[in-house]
Parts: C-alpha cells; structure tokens; sequence
C-alpha cells in the first residue's frame, strides 16, 4: 500500500510522522513539498491533546520544547469580549468539584446569585497557576484532593516541522521535493493514480492525503469537493502575523484580545512572542488593522506583519475517491481556540482507525465525512459563542450580536440561560467545562439554579468554595514560576532573531 502525502507545513508532516511510526512492512510513505511555495507558518498554540500524539509517537516532551522553542500553555485568556476592560480565563482541566449528583457549574451559579462565589477562576487549579505565572507537571505536590493541571504548548511552526520532518524521516517516511503541477486519474473510478511534478517526475500512490493548506490542489482541484462557507457566522477573512521579541517573563497562556473589528493573539515562545490580529474586512481597512496590530505588541516587532487570507468553513466531503485532506486543505476554523493542530491531530487518528486499503467504500467515506463534519460544526459553534454573546459597542460586535444563529448553538445557549444546563454532545472536543467557562466569562447568567444545587445550605456552600479555592492557591504557590520551570527542565538554546529597523 503506497500512502502519498502531498504537502509539507504541519499537517503534512504530523501525518508523514504518525504514518512513519505506526504503519510498517506493506505501507511505503512519501511526502511531496515545495520549498518555492512555502508553508502557512502560522499554527503556534496548541491544546492539551497534542501531548497524545507526540506520547504515541514516543517524543521525549522536553526534547520537543527544547527543539520548537516552546512553552507551556495552561489556559488562553480573553480580553474584552464580553465587554470592553473584562477578562476572564478558558482554563484546561476541571472547575471545581461536583457534589454527588450536582455539576459544579450549578453550584457556582448559585454562589454567584447569593453573592458567595468569587470569580470563576477561583476554583480552577489551572487559571489560579496561569495568573500567577507558575507551571508544575505531573502529580500535585501537597495533597490528593488537589487535581493536576493539564497542559499544552506554545511552539514555533517552523521549528515543529523540521522536528517532525527528521522524526518521521528517521522511520522511513521519503521526502520529495517538487511542485505538484498535475494528477493522473483512473479513468472508470476518477481516483488519482500519481502525482505529476513540475519537473515530469510522477509519484504513483494508493492513498492521497491532501496537505496543501488553503489551495485544496487535490481535494478541491483534483476532486472537485466542494467548500461550505461559514462566512456568515465567523465573518473575519485576514490575518496579519508578526513575531516580536522575547519577553522575560512569559505568560503560560495564550491571550485573546478582542478589537474594534476582531481580535488579536499573543503567544510567548522561549525565544520570541508570536503575535496577530484577525480581523473583518468588511468593518476595518488592512492598515487600521496592521496600525492596531503594531501598537498593542508588548516588544519590538521583529518583521513586517504577514498578510494571510481565508474562508471559514469546511470541504463538504474531506474524504472523496481516494483523497483525504487533513489540515486547512480540509477546512478552517479561525485560532480562537487554538483548535486547528488538533484537528490535524483528530484526522490522523481518524483515518488511522479507518486505514483505508486499496480497495475503498462508500460507506467508510460517509462515515468518515459524518465523524468530520461533526468535530467541524462542534467547533464552528463554540467559536461562535465568543463572538455572540458580547456587550461591545462597536459595529462589527452589534452586527455580531444580531447575527442569526446556526440552530445548534442558539439551543444550547437557551438551555444554558434558562437554568444553567450544559450537555457535551457525543464526542464533540469541548467540554461542559468549556462552555461554561465561555458562557460565564461572557457574562451569560441563568435564570434559575439547578434544583440539586438549591438544596445545599448556604454556609456549607460558602464554606466548600472557600476550601477549594484555599486547597488550589496553597498549591500553587509551591509551584515554581513558569521561566524557573522551564530553566530546570526544557530550556531551548538561545536563538538571536534581531529587530527589524
Ligand atoms: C492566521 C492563522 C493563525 C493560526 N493559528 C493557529 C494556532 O494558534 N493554533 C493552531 O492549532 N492552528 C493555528 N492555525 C492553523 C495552522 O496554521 C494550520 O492548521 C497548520 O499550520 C497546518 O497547515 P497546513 O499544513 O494544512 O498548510 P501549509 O502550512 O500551508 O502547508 C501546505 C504545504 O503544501 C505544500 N504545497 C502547496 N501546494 C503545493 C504544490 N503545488 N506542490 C507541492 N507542494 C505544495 C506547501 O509547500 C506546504 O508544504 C492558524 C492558521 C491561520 C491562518
């Protein structure tokens, strides 16, 4: 079985190093990439899932950090979105603790309409570690009742590929360089049979994995699957990027800043901040937002911003003939959540549970594209939200406000206003942890509490927030801070980037 990965930024090479370390003997794996064309070189924040694969794969965590100049991640904060000036943490991990029968998010709602709950993020391990800068792995150091805190990374794109490029190399993954500039099909079936290079080399295959980022060439071009557009929910069309200096003190989370027409991240590295507005074309001109850009960066920029173009939305089939796209050629879901490299990750394992053979069925494409479409829409729904619900005053966030909702999302926010109800749906990514934290960081407040929750005396309640949040901050101060951490554990070799004139 020939497997033919065609692209080389991320997704091309997560999947070249996965196939690499989990196919052997009958399986040959060769990936095609242009140097010419170059990579999106974007993609720097991750979520905790990411520490399966590079555990499946057996990457040693601080060999990675040291070789992408990462950092760690415990939570992404969010500047202004409900409201100008507020803030509140998407924490990984646990919030609280559920009393029996009874989520904690009920029990919080309560304590917040009695006025005995402090911020969310009061009781939870991660966000309380986030504030204070300070970063532990593994087991708790004082006391079982105190959760561990989940993690992932900050790391440079670049860096990630080239590691995952010698990784995958080191198990037998062949590497062509070359521009793909044709296809040959199969006449009766319409699958692709080789790769045709610029250079009039072809590289036959058996199974295409489409990573070509935003073209699509095989999915799209070859295949002719289309693209849903959800332009109408997620509106914002342009990215600018731009790197700027190290920063001392690195913050072990990533922050989201809400602007006048979208938003801006900020992702500290060990050697470097990553750093980029996202913005609405229709509300903001490319300068306002490069202006905006430059002047809310914490160091020296140390390039021109980089313009990037997309279309939020997914293929309709990611699986079609014998060609399945992973990564942005399969969709896009603006970073918001920094969801995409997982993503990537989730259709790897996808396709690995499905290991198409040579022969392949409708009925293993449909349930392919069913599980996909799923994970999109999920995903697409909770970025929503963030947009959503909002008191901003500017034109984009009214129109953002009033927009119609797809129907899935308008009825969990219902469910969740009228009495606090959240419910994870199948294996949807996030949470009911997540969504709460979005909804309440919002400022979305039930009408009513859970019936379980209004029986818990009022003293015993405030009494078992105060322990837990007592039990959390003690914790946490043993930690050491997040750049001592990473001294003692993964420090990367200095890399000297200079400052743009
Ligand atoms: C603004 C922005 C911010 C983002 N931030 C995050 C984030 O914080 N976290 C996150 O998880 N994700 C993020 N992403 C998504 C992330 O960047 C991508 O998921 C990831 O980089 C994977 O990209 P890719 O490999 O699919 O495409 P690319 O990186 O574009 O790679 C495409 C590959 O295909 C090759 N190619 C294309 N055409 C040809 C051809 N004709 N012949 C040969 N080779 C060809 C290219 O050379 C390249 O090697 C962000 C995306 C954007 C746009």
């Amino acid at each position: 079985m020939r497997i033919v990965v065609a692209g080389g930024g991320t997704a091309g090479w997560m999947a070249a190093a996965a196939f690499g370390h989990f196919l052997d003997a009958g399986f040959t794996v060769t990936l095609v990439e242009s140097e010419e064309i170059g990579t999106v070189g974007v993609g720097e924040a991750t979520i905790p899932q990411i520490r399966m694969f590079n555990q499946a794969l057996g990457i040693d965590e601080d060999a990675f950090i040291r070789a992408t100049q990462a950092t760690f991640k415990l939570a992404i904060e969010f500047v202004g979105w409900g409201a100008p000036g507020e803030r509140y943490m998407h924490a990984f991990g646990d919030v609280g603790r559920d009393v029996g029968l009874c989520a904690f998010h009920h029990i919080w709602s309560r304590g917040h309409r009695l006025g005995l709950a402090g911020p969310l993020g009061n009781y939870a391990i991660n966000d309380i570690a986030a504030h204070a800068g300070r970063m532990h792995r593994g087991s708790p150091l004082t006391s079982r009742n105190v959760p561990e805190m989940p993690h992932a990374f900050h790391f440079d794109a670049g860096l990630y590929a080239a590691f995952l490029r010698e990784f995958a190399e080191g198990r037998g993954v062949i590497r062509r360089e070359g521009k793909i500039a044709d296809v040959r099909k199969e006449p009766l079936s319409g699958d692709i049979t080789a790769l045709v290079l610029a250079s009039g080399e072809e590289i036959a295959g058996d199974l295409f994995i489409d990573c070509t980022g935003f073209r699509g060439l095989l999915i799209g071009g070859a295949m002719g699957s289309g693209y849903v557009d959800w332009t109408n929910w997620l509106p914002c069309d342009r990215a600018l990027a731009v790197p700027s200096g190290r920063v001392e003190d690195f913050t072990p989370y990533t922050r989201a800043t809400a602007h006048t027409a979208g938003w801006q991240w900020r992702i500290p590295l060990q050697h470097r901040t990553g750093n980029g507005r996202v913005y609405c074309s229709a509300f903001t001109s490319d300068e306002e937002a490069a202006e905006s850009l430059l002047a809310h960066l914490d160091a020296p920029a140390l390039a021109d911003p980089r313009p990037i173009r997309f279309t939020t939305g997914r293929r309709v089939e990611a699986w079609r003939g014998n060609v399945i796209a992973v990564g942005l050629s399969s969709g896009f879901l603006e970073p918001l959540e920094s969801t995409s490299i997982h993503l990537i990750q989730s259709a790897i394992s996808r396709i690995l549970k499905f290991m198409p053979g040579k022969e392949q069925t409708q009925a293993e494409r449909d349930a392919y594209n069913h599980q996909f479409t799923f994970e999109m829409e999920r995903i697409r729904d909770f970025i929503v939200l963030h947009y959503h619900v909002n008191q901003r005053p500017e034109p984009f966030w009214q129109a953002m406000r009033e927009m119609a909702l797809p129907d899935s999302l308008a009825e969990r926010i219902e469910l969740f206003r009228a009495n606090g109800h959240i419910f994870r749906h199948g294996d949807e990514l996030f949470s009911e942890v997540g969504w709460f934290q979005v909804m309440a960081g919002q400022g979305i407040v039930p009408k009513r509490s859970h019936a379980l929750a209004e029986t818990i005396d009022e003293a015993d309640l405030k009494s078992y927030l105060e322990t837990l949040n007592g039990l959390y901050r003690r914790e946490v101060e043993r930690y050491p801070s997040h750049a001592e951490f990473i001294v003692q554990h993964c420090a990367a070799p200095p890399i000297n980037l200079g400052v743009a004139a």
